[in-house]
């Protein structure tokens, strides 16, 4: 079924005309290493969040503020390490139009040259004849967050009215937990946040390369951390080896007993808590465009556990998953270092669906952590402890934002969206329906391909330009709801 089209042509015009001066706002965010888990790095968090409070007060936003978070708690290196402070603005503020809130992220995850990137991940690289551009944080989350300003400078250049009020929010630490976040959106809720009709999200992906999506779900994710500690420096393994307990030792035990090589968590108590899947629930796979090979293709490799559609999209959105990340304190250089490491710290995180309950799993899996190291008979000392988590998140997409989404997109992109949910986590989604009771809808910009996270993290081109063209479409479209 068609729908009424809003005459927006001279709104993409203008984006497609202003494409070389976006680029290059995007290539100005890249340069900017804004690693919220490298604490070496939160200077150049801050920079980021002064570079966009820049760019708004540029644009015409106003009463835009730092707020700042306090220090962030343990565990962290430095325990007067300040977090970030998150960016808001407003643009506009007719009580005749609607309010919408965009929410995005300035952070990124860590990147470095020698992890296998082709060219320097703090440098946007522009390939346009490939139609992409290269660099950390080009689609997670930086041009996303960059797109909404971009709509607002379209519409400045063309003197056309912004149909809604704009309110943005900004944040430093979503890759590291959303730290600080949830406290002042609970605190702002009938303040800065007051009459605010709709929250948009653009911080995910499209679920394959070709098709896209507006997103109703998320899974939730506990990153947890054991420190195994025993002597009091690293030694030398042609003297020590064999006559003292290695820590290295013990937690490879420890994290080998966690899931097992086809993805099953092995923390008993874990599985129990996740809710059966419905029969409606069943029909909701089929329709939506996404393959093995598609899959392979994102991740490089043969190596996918399930050989059909919905099982990878069940294991991706509505079953949680156990993924180690790494282990701090490890030899992990080139060459044949002969050490025995005094302490390793190693990293698990756990992607939550309903009906987990958080708390219930820490305890779960610190008893769990526990148990199997006591079993090592092990001299040295452990210690298992919470990182960061995040809430899961699943919505009803039968509303005005998500109605609108699908309109806008179908405008830019010629086709109608999948509606989907999301197997990665944006902690702080929750938080906004819950405090704001508002909706919330995830309208993401760049494809299942991105490598968000990964080496040679890009977004196409065509997606940054086009996804601006959607989000100021959707803008529109709401205002009319
Ligand atoms: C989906 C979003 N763009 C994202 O990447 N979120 C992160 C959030 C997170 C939480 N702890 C660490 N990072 C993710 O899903 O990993
Ligand atoms: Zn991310
Ligand atoms: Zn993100």
């Amino acid at each position: 079924m068609s729908h009424e089209k809003l005459p927006l042509e001279a709104f993409f015009n203008k984006i497609e005309e202003l494409k070389p001066k976006f680029i290059e706002r995007l290539s100005k965010a890249v340069s900017i290493p804004s690693v919220s888990g490298d604490e070496t790095l939160r200077p150049q968090v801050v920079e980021m969040a002064h570079f966009l409070s820049g760019e708004l007060k540029n644009l015409g936003f106003h009463d835009i503020q730092l707020r700042e978070l306090g220090v962030q708690p343990p565990p962290v290196s430095d325990p007067n390490l300040k977090l970030p402070p998150i960016v808001l603005g407003r643009y506009g503020s007719d009580p005749k139009k609607k309010t919408v809130l965009v929410y995005g992220h300035y952070d990124v995850q860590p990147a470095l040259k020698e992890d296998g990137w082709a060219t320097d991940p703090f440098k946007l690289t522009v390939d346009e004849s490939n139609d992409v551009v290269y660099g950390r944080g080009s689609t997670d989350d930086k041009g996303p967050v960059l797109g909404w300003l971009n709509v607002v400078e379209a519409h400045n250049e063309l003197k056309l009215e912004l149909p809604v009020n704009l309110v943005v929010c900004f944040e430093g630490m979503e890759e590291s937990g959303s730290l600080g976040l949830d406290d002042l959106i609970a605190k702002e809720a009938k303040q800065y946040f007051a009459g605010i009709d709709t929250t948009c999200i653009s911080d995910n992906y499209w679920l394959g390369t070709k098709k896209p999506v507006l997103t109703y779900g998320l899974r939730g994710v506990s990153y947890y951390q054991v420190a195994i500690s025993g002597p009091g420096a690293d030694l030398h393994s042609g003297i020590f080896g064999g006559v003292v307990a290695e820590p290295m030792t013990d937690l490879v035990k420890v994290l080998s007993e966690l899931v097992d090589t086809n993805g099953n968590i092995l923390i008993p108590g874990v599985n129990e808590m996740v809710a059966p899947v419905t029969d409606k629930e069943e029909g909701l796979y089929d329709p939506i465009d996404f393959s093995v090979e598609e899959l392979n293709a994102a991740a490089g490799s043969e190596t996918a556990l399930y050989q059909n559609k919905k099982d990878i999209l069940k294991h991706r959105w509505r079953y949680p998953s156990l993924s180690v990340h790494g282990i701090e304190g490890a030899f992990s250089g080139a060459g044949a270092k002969t050490v025995i490491p005094a302490k390793v710290i190693g990293k698990f995180s756990i992607r939550t669906v309903p009906d987990m309950d958080p708390r219930k799993l820490d305890e779960l899996v610190i008893g769990y952590v526990e148990k199997v190291f006591a079993k090592l008979n092990s001299p040295n000392t452990l210690k298992a402890e919470l990182v960061h988590d995040g809430n899961y998140w699943v919505s009803d997409p039968f509303n005005d934002s998500f109605t609108a989404a699908a309109k806008a997109t179908e405008d830019v992109w010629n086709i109608k969206p999948d509606f989907t949910r999301e197997g990665g986590s944006i902690p702080i989604t929750l938080t906004f329906e819950k405090e704001l009771g508002t909706g919330v809808l995830l309208l993401p910009m760049g494809r299942g391909d991105d490598g968000a996270h990964s080496i040679n993290e890009k977004i196409n081109i065509s997606n940054y330009i086009n996804g601006c063209k959607t989000l100021g479409a959707y803008l529109h479209y709401y205002s009319k709801a």
